[in-house]
Order: C-alpha cells, then sequence, then structure tokens
C-alpha cells in the first residue's frame, strides 16, 4: 500500500516531512519517480497531469492537497465512484479571511488614496471612511468564517448562497434572488467554488446589476471572472475597482490588461496557501481509513463539484 504525491512544479518537502511524522512506515512515492503504480491506493493531488490517474489500477482514494476540486474534477478520465476529498483546515480559513478583511479594509479606509496623497504631499481630511456593506458569494466553510468575523468588526453582511439556509445571523439570498443580493451591497467577494454553474459567473450581465461604484474582490478561482468584462465593468461605472488573487491563466502573463490597470490590486494566489503540517494529518487519516474501510473525512460530492 503506498501514497502517491502529485504536484508538479512544487515542493513537495514538507508535506513528505509530514505524513513521515505522522506515519514513519508510510511508502510514499513522489511524481514522476513513481515505481510501483500497482502499490498507490491514494494520491494526494495538486494540478495533476491529466489522464495519468488511470496508471494506478488499485487507486481507492483521491486527496485534494488544497480547498478546492476543480483541478481534480476537470480531469474527465477519473474513474467516477473513487471518493475524493479536500482540505478543511482553521489555518487555511484564517489565512483567507485576514485576506479578505484587508480588502475591505484597505477599500473602506481609502489606503489606495492616502498613498497617492502622501506622494503629492497632500493633507486631505476629507471622507475619511467609504461606507461599505460586503456580499459574499459561497458562505461555506470560507465564505462563513469571513461573514462571521467582518461582523465581529461591526460591518455589514449579506450572504449569497445556491440553497435554502435557516438561521443566518446575517441577509441571506440564494438561487434567483441575486439581484436583490446585488442591490444591498457595494463589496463583491467571490468565495464560491469553481463548477460548471459558478464557471464565469462574473461577467458583465451580473456587473451591470450591481450597485455603481461596487468594489469587486475575487479569492476564489480565476475562471469565475470574464476577465475582459470586468475592464468594461470598470469603464462603465458598475465597478469601482477590484481585489484579484486569482486569474484565468496564472502566473498573470506579462502583457496582460490588469497589470497595468489602476483600480485593480493584484496578488499572486496567495490568499490562502495550504499549510502542509495542518493539513497533513486528515490526508493521513483517511489513508489509514481505507484499510479499516471507515467514511473518509471531509469527502466531497462530485456531482455538485464540490
Ligand atoms: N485563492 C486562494 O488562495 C484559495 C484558497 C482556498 C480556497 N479557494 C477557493 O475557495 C473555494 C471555496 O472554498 P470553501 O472551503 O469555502 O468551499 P465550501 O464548499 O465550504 O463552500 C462553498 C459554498 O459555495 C456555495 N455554492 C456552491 N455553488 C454555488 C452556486 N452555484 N451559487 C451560489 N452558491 C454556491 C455552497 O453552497 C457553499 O456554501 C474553493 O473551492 C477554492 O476554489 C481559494
Ligand atoms: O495554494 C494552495 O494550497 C491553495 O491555494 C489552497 O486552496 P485552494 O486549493 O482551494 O486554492
Amino acid at each position: 500500500m503506498a501514497l502517491a504525491i502529485i504536484s508538479p512544479g512544487r515542493d513537495v518537502r514538507l508535506w513528505i516531512e509530514n505524513f513521515k511524522e505522522l506515519d514513519p512506515e508510510i511508502d510514499i512515492q513522489v511524481y514522476p519517480e513513481i515505481t510501483d503504480p500497482e502499490k498507490v491506493e491514494a494520491v494526494a493531488l495538486w494540478n495533476h497531469p491529466k489522464g495519468m490517474l488511470s496508471d494506478f489500477p488499485n487507486l481507492k482514494l483521491i486527496c485534494s492537497m488544497g480547498a478546492g476540486v476543480d483541478h481534480i474534477l476537470s480531469d474527465n478520465s477519473i474513474q467516477k465512484d473513487i471518493p475524493i476529498t479536500r482540505i478543511i483546515d482553521d489555518k487555511l480559513t484564517t489565512s483567507m479571511t485576514n485576506y479578505v478583511v484587508m480588502g475591505v479594509l484597505n477599500y473602506h479606509r481609502q489606503i489606495n488614496r492616502y498613498q497617492e496623497d502622501q506622494k503629492n504631499k497632500v493633507w486631505d481630511m476629507s471622507n475619511p471612511e467609504i461606507p461599505v456593506t460586503v456580499g459574499i458569494m459561497g458562505v461555506g466553510e470560507l465564505g462563513g468564517d469571513i461573514a462571521e468575523k467582518l461582523q465581529q468588526l461591526r460591518f455589514d453582511v449579506v450572504g449569497y448562497g445556491n440553497t435554502h439556509k435557516e438561521n443566518m445571523k446575517y441577509p441571506y439570498f440564494f438561487g434567483d434572488e441575486i439581484h436583490k443580493f446585488l442591490s444591498k451591497i457595494n463589496i463583491l467577494v467571490c468565495m464560491l467554488p469553481l463548477t460548471p454553474k459558478t464557471e464565469g459567473i462574473l461577467n458583465l450581465n451580473l456587473f451591470r446589476k450591481c450597485n455603481k461604484n461596487t468594489y469587486l474582490v475575487n479569492v476564489a478561482r480565476g475562471k469565475h471572472l470574464v476577465e475582459e468584462d470586468l475592464l468594461e465593468a470598470i469603464d462603465e461605472g458598475y465597478i469601482s475597482g477590484a481585489l484579484l488573487d486569482v486569474f484565468q491563466k496564472e502566473p498573470l502573463p506579462e502583457e496582460h490588461p490588469f497589470w497595468n490597470k489602476n483600480e485593480i490590486t493584484i496578488t499572486p494566489h496567495i490568499a490562502s496557501v495550504t499549510n502542509p503540517k495542518a493539513a497533513a494529518p486528515q490526508i493521513i487519516e483517511n489513508y489509514h481509513r481505507i484499510k479499516k474501510s471507515q467514511p473518509f473525512i471531509n469527502q466531497i460530492n462530485p456531482k455538485r463539484g464540490y
């Protein structure tokens, strides 16, 4: 029995170290040096080469090394009955919440304006705060925590999801109520999983339903955003600017218009990077559950796509 790590281009030494600390006997095989594919019963994946899982005839478990599973489900060759798990972890959640809170505070307290003023030695005390109501699309593990922490900071929060939810601590809309949701907010945070239903959801049609000057924070996936539509929505005044951590193509190509757009702030997919020490125990626990035939933790529903 072996666990294969397939995460091309990333340094996986910390993952190996933590897996071995938790299970000193474990047989770990690391792509591309996988010597015994028939021994592999579980794989830990981050952006694996599509189609390669058919190399493992005894595969029983697929583990995402991050929160998202879109990188796995987009591989049409995977066997539909093999369980897929993902990472749910406090460190990942806190890191994401801190990033979004930073984006909201920077916008609310206009840090860009004061940086510009400082360059020009301008002392302007007028209108020091932009009033904000933050709308969060996708109030799951990450979006739910962002909402809670923003409320603790006394921000008004509105949630949007795809199912009815009871006892929400903030106004919540779902499904075709998107128009109502957008009408209440002036910061839009996308925290959705990437699925066939959410791909391209941040498009001109949606932006034109927003209040004028809505600020966008996209920390979910690049494919949620139709990038040319964002530029158009900024020109039309529906979107005042954006904080973007994820892009259609990563790394963002040098010639991309976002780099030189003053209204857009770019970070290189670092909003919340999985911490191997924090995430390894749940992968090892699931690996051991194969032998014990126990239900896996943090298993996703491939039909839903998250
Ligand atoms: N930028 C980063 O560094 C980074 C880090 C971690 C996660 N992510 C992204 O964040 C995503 C969300 O993570 P999570 O752990 O909160 O996921 P989650 O599954 O816990 O929550 C997703 C929420 O979105 C809702 N949802 C799904 N489809 C919807 C739809 N069509 N319309 C409205 N709501 C819908 C679900 O009901 C759920 O509440 C991940 O899938 C990943 O893509 C990005
Ligand atoms: O870099 C990572 O590990 C990821 O960004 C973490 O979460 P994700 O898998 O959902 O993006």
